[in-house]
């Protein structure tokens, strides 16, 4: 556990890119809820590797997007993401550990507007996301998953459905 007096929050599903503990070549992030925002603490490494000695731009888009997926336990819906836009502010050093921390901006009927910010140990901020989540029904996901894995996932994510969508 990353701190304590955090709530842990399970990962989207074992194999996960995002947070999977099972995918080795995911990001494996261990998120936390703290109030009305989740964080996660990543440093990435050589697999994230963009640029020599620094990390791709895809990789912290992912970290970005998955950990939005954890806001959702925040707002207790169900929701894919629409778009995401990523501020490149700096470049980020591999093996120096970032707090990503995300949470909801505003709400407007299924959209969700989100905002995340990857902080540095050093106290620099090296890159701010938006994205706009749709609410969506669990037949989102069930016409592509098998019925196991789909009812695995919202066993462990006991998130509102909703009618429709
Ligand atoms: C427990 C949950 C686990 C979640 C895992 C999280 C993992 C991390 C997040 C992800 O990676 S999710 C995977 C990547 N995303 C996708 O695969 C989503 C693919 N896109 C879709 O399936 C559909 O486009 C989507 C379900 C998001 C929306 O389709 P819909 O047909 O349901 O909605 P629609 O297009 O009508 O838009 C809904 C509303 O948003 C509005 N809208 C859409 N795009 C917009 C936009 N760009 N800006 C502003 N508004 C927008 C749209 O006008 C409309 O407004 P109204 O409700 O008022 O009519």
């Amino acid at each position: 556990m990353a701190d304590s007096g955090f709530a842990s929050l399970p990962p989207h599903h074992p194999q996960c890119l995002g947070c999977g503990p099972d995918n080795p070549a995911g990001l494996q992030l261990s998120v936390y809820r703290d109030g009305d925002e989740v964080f996660t603490d990543l440093a990435f490494d050589a697999r994230h590797r963009g640029a020599p000695g620094l990390a791709h731009g895809g990789a912290i888009s992912a970290a970005c997007d998955d950990l939005f997926g954890f806001v959702l336990y925040v707002v207790e819906e169900i929701a894919v993401t629409r778009t995401l836009t990523v501020e490149y502010r700096a470049p980020v050093p591999l093996g120096q550990r970032h707090r990503i921390t995300a949470r909801l901006h505003h709400r407007d009927g299924r959209r969700l507007h989100l905002e995340a910010a990857g902080v540095g140990d050093d106290g620099v901020t090296r890159f701010t996301a938006q994205a706009l989540f749709i609410v969506v029904d669990i037949d989102h996901f069930s016409d592509h998953g098998t019925e196991h894995d789909v009812h695995a996932m919202f066993t462990q994510h006991p998130l509102r459905t909703r009618e429709g969508g």
